[in-house]
């Protein structure tokens, strides 16, 4: 269905309401959709599952981040409601991923795709400075994303710039999922680490989340269809 397309439209709305709204004027042969923190805390699992029904791919994008247990309870429930990816952070560390990828085992293929958030994409590196993370920010991607892949992640979630770098050191199959995607001449806003998405899918990226670019455009599906046309001509 939706498998040729790599934009994922990120619905960050208030609620249910007007998520659904921008969801009717999109194509889900032409994207795959995601909720995140806003709307689900707000609408939780019942407008998920009216996005799941009206026939889109969903990304569930809650972050985990938690002790082991919690969070494994946690992605197993995101599973229940049919969702396509769901994603934690891989700074909760080894066991706590290893405890996501075991509880979504039994579920066997009908898992949903289980990612790990490296760096934040609205990150720099005085930022990381910050928070006492001392080493350069390619490098933490990096050794996240390692960590991530041995600990049974399906893939990571990171920026367009650090993917030509992960592509030579992570498996094929090994999913690349990037945010901070800015089409010439949108804003950038609190995203710091950006690319367009032509540059996104020449540099390895699996899959493009866009949100504002697209959800704020005058008509969100032109804005989908140009973008998907500009990814055809790269
Ligand atoms: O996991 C994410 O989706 C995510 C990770 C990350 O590092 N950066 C990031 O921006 N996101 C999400 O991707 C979306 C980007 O939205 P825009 O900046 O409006 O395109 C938001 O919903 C963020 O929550």
């Amino acid at each position: 269905m939706s498998d040729m397309s790599p934009i994922i439209v990120a619905l960050d709305f208030p609620d249910s309401a007007q998520a659904l709204s921008l969801a009717e004027q999109l194509d889900p042969k032409l994207c795959r959709v995601k909720v995140g923190k806003e709307l689900f805390t707000r609408e939780g699992p019942v407008l998920v599952k009216a996005l799941v029904n009206s026939g889109f791919e969903v990304f569930l994008d809650l972050k985990f981040h938690d002790i082991p247990n919690t969070v494994a309870a946690a992605v197993a429930a995101a599973a229940e409601l049919g969702v396509w990816m769901v994603n934690v952070h891989a700074s909760g560390g080894p066991r706590m991923m290893d405890a996501a990828r075991k509880a979504l085992d039994p579920m066997g293929s009908a898992a949903p795709l289980l990612t790990a958030v490296t760096v934040l994409t609205s990150m720099e590196q005085s930022e990381l400075d910050q928070i006492g993370v001392n080493r350069a920010l390619d490098e933490q991607v990096c050794e996240l994303a390692l960590l991530a892949e041995r600990s049974g992640m399906d893939g990571v979630v990171c920026s367009a710039r650090e993917t030509s770098m992960l592509r030579e050191r992570v498996a094929k199959d090994f999913w690349l999922v990037t945010p901070g995607i800015r089409p010439a001449n949108s804003e950038q806003g609190d995203q710091r680490r950006v690319a367009t998405p032509a540059e996104a899918v020449s540099k390895g990226s699996d899959y493009l989340v866009i949100g504002r670019p697209i959800t704020r455009a005058d008509s969100p599906l032109e804005a989908l269809k140009q973008i998907a046309a500009e990814l055809q001509q790269s």
